[in-house]
């Protein structure tokens, strides 16, 4: 089991270590490939397929906007962490990972969502 990270205050900057906790779960998730469904969560979730588990991501991510809606910033947390965790395995269930997902945020990096919005106008 790795070391707890100490409490940070809420809205910190992303570090290392929360990174970190992101490439342990991203293991976990593809530990749990062919497993018993009976024992594990994510394998029950692959063994159902990908339309499952696409459905399992929209549902917490609608509790997490609704935490958002209603201003509860615990719940937000919460169903945050489920739906982080459901889009990893979403992403598992078609053969992609959160780092197929850094790629595309890598080439973005530097374009100003406006000025790309205004370009796709144009053509
Ligand atoms: N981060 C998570 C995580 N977040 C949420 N969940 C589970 O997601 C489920 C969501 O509950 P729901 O009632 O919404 O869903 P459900 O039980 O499928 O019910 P239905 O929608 O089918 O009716 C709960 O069982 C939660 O425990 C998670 N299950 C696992 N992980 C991580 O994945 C690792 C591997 O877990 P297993 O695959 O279970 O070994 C764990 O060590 C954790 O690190």
């Amino acid at each position: 089991m790795p070391t707890k990270t100490a409490p940070t205050p809420a809205g910190a900057a992303v570090a290392d270590t929360d990174l970190a906790v992101i490439a342990r779960l991203d293991a976990a998730i593809r530990a749990r490939r062919g497993a018993d469904p009976d024992s594990s969560h994510t394998a029950r979730l692959f063994a159902k397929g990908p339309l499952k588990c696409a459905q399992k991501f929209g549902e917490e991510a609608v509790e997490a906007v609704i935490a958002a809606s209603v201003d509860d910033r615990e719940e937000l947390k919460l169903e945050s962490a489920d739906a982080l965790y459901h889009l990893m395995v979403m992403l598992a269930s078609r053969g992609l990972s959160l780092a197929d997902v850094a790629r595309v945020l890598e080439a973005r990096e530097g374009v100003s969502g406006i000025a790309e919005k205004a370009s796709r106008k144009k053509t």
